[in-house]
């Protein structure tokens, strides 16, 4: 892991036919590439491996949450198509985590194994909608704790947590955040937000940026600002 922070554009694309376009316009040494829970429901598995072997970094971000024995078999599942980085929900628990983790601990070339903590979309009203009253704040070190004891390789979380994560969890456990918007780009439903020099100033390994590149007029020449804005 480099110390500049890698920057993973979220492809949130209706289908394959959508997301070429712009992919074909990036390269491997520029950018990661994120695919969630639409365009591989649409795209499915054999997009993915096209992305893997035209040498992207590829975070699959299907936020597995279930028992453990159903993650541990989709994260081995993820795995075998090659991705960088596949990700589960924290808040599935310690033996979920660990299956988790267990599914790729004998592969070669293993992918990096996180967990997100407190989505950044959330407040601290959502967290008591849903029975938890500490802040975000409080819960997503919970959360980033219970993660590295269970042996996995960091979490998503907000940039507002980035500083505390790292004093709990210590160096070389990944902090991988969303809700990263530009000056003057639309909030949308994202709630706990940073800007990409502020967050790249924390150390933050990876920035993950979808909206603000993706529904610009001009994509490319959006992620290149961004890019040119952590180097000023
Ligand atoms: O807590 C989380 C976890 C995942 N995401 C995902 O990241 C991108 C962010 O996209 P933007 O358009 O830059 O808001 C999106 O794919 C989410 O599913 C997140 O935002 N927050």
């Amino acid at each position: 892991m480099t110390q500049q922070s890698l920057i993973f554009v979220a492809l949130d694309y209706a289908d394959a036919k959508s997301a070429w376009p712009l992919i074909n316009q990036l390269s491997p040494e520029q950018c990661g590439l994120k695919v969630g829970k639409e365009l591989f429901t649409s795209a499915g598995p054999d997009f993915v491996r096209e992305l893997v072997k035209r040498g992207f970094k590829v975070f699959l971000d299907l936020k597995f949450h279930d028992i453990p024995t159903t993650v541990n078999k989709a994260v081995r599942a993820a795995a075998e198509l090659g991705v960088w980085m596949v990700n589960v929900h924290a808040s599935g628990g310690r033996r979920m985590l660990e299956a988790a983790r267990d599914a790729v601990a004998n592969m070669p070339n293993r992918p990096y194994v996180i967990a997100v903590t407190v989505l950044t979309s959330m407040t601290a009203e959502d967290l008591r909608e849903v029975g938890i009253d500490t802040s975000p704040a409080e819960h997503v070190i919970k959360l980033a704790q219970l993660t590295k004891s269970a042996g996995l390789d960091g979490v998503v979380c907000s940039a507002w947590e980035a500083e505390a994560i790292a004093a709990a969890c210590g160096k070389g456990f990944l902090r991988v955040t969303p809700g990263i918007r530009p000056v003057g780009a639309e909030q949308g439903d994202q709630r706990r937000i940073m800007t990409p020099p502020e967050a790249a100033a924390l150390g933050i390994e990876v920035l993950v940026i979808g909206r603000p590149i993706t529904q610009a007029t001009d994509p490319v020449a959006a992620l290149k600002q961004i890019q040119l804005s952590l180097t000023a």
